[in-house]
């Protein structure tokens, strides 16, 4: 199956707040997300367990993909449809073999990683960070728009862009040759998620 989301949720608990990552997860799809990662970087793993449950259950019927940060394990044991691993994280071709069913994204910040992705372990990239961003301070140098469209042009899989992604400066990313992007706080922390979704969404198709 071939993963080409549009506008992509990565949950933040604590920017969701009070609401919870679930119900922000259910007013953002309802603006338009069209695939949501649970990002629990904190905490014992039941509570992680816990959260992706109950966002698979948000997501249940919805045609939504729901993807775990770093956790293979969770991903399995959730019924989630795919997990999303980072450079330092467990190797894509051990996490193919010992899960199949998973969909794999992988994190990518340089045109030489791109470059050495297998299309047959990895279903798709996330390129980043466009910009500096308060949301993952250990994120690599931002890339910029003309650094994304180079790792892109590199890439054997499609391509989603994520880091530092609001409103003002989503323009840009057009004609890189991203299937869509990814946005954490632009969504959690906003009053009204479901509105904010909206508002990319209808941004970005406005192509
Ligand atoms: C879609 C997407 N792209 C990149 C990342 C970052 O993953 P990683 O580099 O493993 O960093 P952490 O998110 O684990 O801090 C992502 N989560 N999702
Ligand atoms: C989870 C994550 N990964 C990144 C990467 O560059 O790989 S940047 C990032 C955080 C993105 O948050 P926001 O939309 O609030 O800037
Ligand atoms: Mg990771």
């Amino acid at each position: 199956m071939s993963f080409t989301p549009s506008l992509y949720l990565v949950t933040d608990t604590a920017l969701c707040g009070d609401r919870g990552v679930a119900e922000v997860v259910r007013a953002a799809v309802a603006g338009g997300v069209d695939a949501v990662q649970v990002r629990a970087k904190h905490g014992p793993d039941r509570d992680r367990l816990a959260l992706v449950v109950a966002v698979r259950d948000v997501l249940a019927g919805t045609g939504v993909p729901l993807f775990v940060n770093d956790a293979v394990d969770v991903a399995l044991v959730a019924g989630a449809d795919g997990v999303h691993l980072g450079q330092s994280d467990l190797p894509a071709e051990q996490v193919r073999r010992i899960a199949p069913g998973l969909l794999v994204g992988l994190s990518v910040s340089t045109v030489e990683q791109a470059q050495r992705v297998d299309p047959a372990v990895v279903d798709y990239l996330g390129v980043g960070p466009v910009r500096d961003t308060a949301t993952k301070p250990d994120a690599a140098a931002a890339l910029g728009a003309e650094g994304v469209r180079a790792v892109v042009a590199a890439s054997p899989v499609p391509c989603v862009a994520i880091g530092g992604i609001h409103p003002d400066n989503l323009d840009p990313l057009r004609g890189t040759g991203i299937t869509g992007f990814c946005v954490v706080s632009e969504i959690c922390a906003a009053d009204d998620p479901r509105r904010a979704a909206r508002a990319l969404r209808n941004q970005w198709d406005r192509a």
